[in-house]
């Protein structure tokens, strides 16, 4: 971590190297888990890669937390296996796992310095006296805390005591790093400092990293890969460009980012296959688009375009501004269109007059290679 201004690069690498261990793969294979009659993870499978830093993304409730949690061993699956580095853990305590949980309270002890908390673990695994100070110091020093470690807690601003968490964690080097929504207790401005740090961490030590949000701007700008969940099933999984890009169903299209979603029916086919939705509106579709029964039209709100005039192209409707947002880069449009509301946005051009405003009819193209068609699901 840079934040410390007196962090030496090159000191910081060679603590990096002091507790590095070899990246491993992760596997969860068959995983359903109940609390009571609450049925809460539905078969889940997921590969995870070496060295990954890898989300669980999904609205709260989804299960997130309760698989993480079964990975680090304090909770137990119904049936299904946990997999690392080629080894079964799913029937091993939590001590005997090598996988180290940051929890989004941080839960450092309040009496014990900066250095005591992060020692702890190591003291509790009976590691040498020199052998500790030789690793807390490491870790220290890669979270950019050595300058604090004689500090109590109480002393530290969150985000510090949030690096403590960390350092706590990848001292007793674990084989995967798991975090609980690490952010969640900073401010919005310090969450975006703390995610990039945590990303250079991760780099930095190669750990294989699960972090589990509710947050899609949180998981897209940290993560390699992400497991989209909803209601303890996993919906998909990608990187979080694929995921926007080829959404697998309604769900993911609509949690990752803005999506317009236009009910109609498909008509006609070949060169005429087309799609007629509401009020007239009527859009291409490629001839070699495959459909899912049932198609919906999605779009996203910056391939829509906006004119005031008819445009020639034939995948239009007519619509009116209802609602003007200002962005700051875009300007958010809501346009009315038989009783429906869809969002278009405009790319903002400073010091050029705005050329729509609330009330006024105006004409929406959608072309028909950036129209998704999902079905029901
Ligand atoms: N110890 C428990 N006993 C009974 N039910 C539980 C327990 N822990 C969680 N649940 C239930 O399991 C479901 C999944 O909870 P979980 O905490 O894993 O969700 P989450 O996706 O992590 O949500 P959040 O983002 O709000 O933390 C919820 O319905 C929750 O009420």
């Amino acid at each position: 971590m840079n934040a410390h201004a007196t962090t030496d690069p090159v000191t910081t690498d060679a603590a990096a190297s002091v507790l590095h261990a070899a990246a491993v793969d992760l596997h969860i294979e068959g995983v359903n888990l109940s609390y009571g009659s609450n049925h809460v993870l539905k078969n889940v499978n997921l590969d995870i890669r070496p060295g990954e830093f890898f989300a669980f993304l999904g609205p709260s409730g989804c299960g997130k937390t309760t698989l993480l949690r079964l990975i680090a061993g304090f909770n137990t699956a119904d049936n299904g296996r946990v997999v690392v580095g080629g080894r079964d853990i799913s029937d091993l305590p939590p001590w005997k796992r090598d996988v180290g949980l940051v929890f989004q309270s941080y839960a450092l002890w309040p009496h014990m310095s900066v250095a005591r908390n992060v020692a702890f673990g190591l003291e509790e695994r009976g590691v040498a006296r020199a052998e500790i100070q030789r690793r807390v110091a490491a870790a220290l020093e890669i979270v950019g805390l050595g300058h604090l470690a004689d500090r109590r807690p109480s002393q530290l601003s969150g985000g510090q005591q949030q690096r403590v968490a960390l350092a706590r964690t990848v001292v007793i080097e674990p084989k995967v790093l798991l975090l609980d929504e690490p952010l969640s207790n900073l401010d919005a401005k310090m969450r975006v400092q703390v995610r990039r740090e945590l990303r250079d961490l991760q780099q930095r030590l190669g750990l294989t990293t699960i972090f589990v949000t509710h947050d899609q701007e949180e998981a897209n700008t940290v993560c390699d890969r992400i497991a989209v969940m909803n209601d303890g099933v996993v919906q998909q999984v990608g990187t979080p460009v694929e995921l926007y890009e080829h959404p697998a169903n309604l769900f993911v299209a609509t949690f990752l980012g803005t999506a317009n979603v236009l009910e109609g029916a498909v008509v006609g086919a070949g060169a005429e296959r087309h799609f007629e939705g509401l009020g007239g509106m009527r859009i291409a579709i490629a001839p070699d688009a495959v459909l899912p029964d049932q198609a919906r039209l999605v779009f996203r709100p910056q391939v829509a375009k906006l004119s005031a005039e008819r445009p020639t192209g034939a995948s239009c409707f007519a619509g009116e501004i209802m609602r003007r947002e200002f962005l700051g880069s875009v300007i958010r449009f809501g346009i009315l269109i038989a009783g429906q509301e869809i969002t278009v946005d405009e790319v903002f051009q400073p010091g050029l007059r705005e050329p729509y405003g609330i009330g006024q009819s105006v004409w929406v193209e959608i072309p028909a290679n950036s129209a998704l068609w999902l079905g029901p699901g």
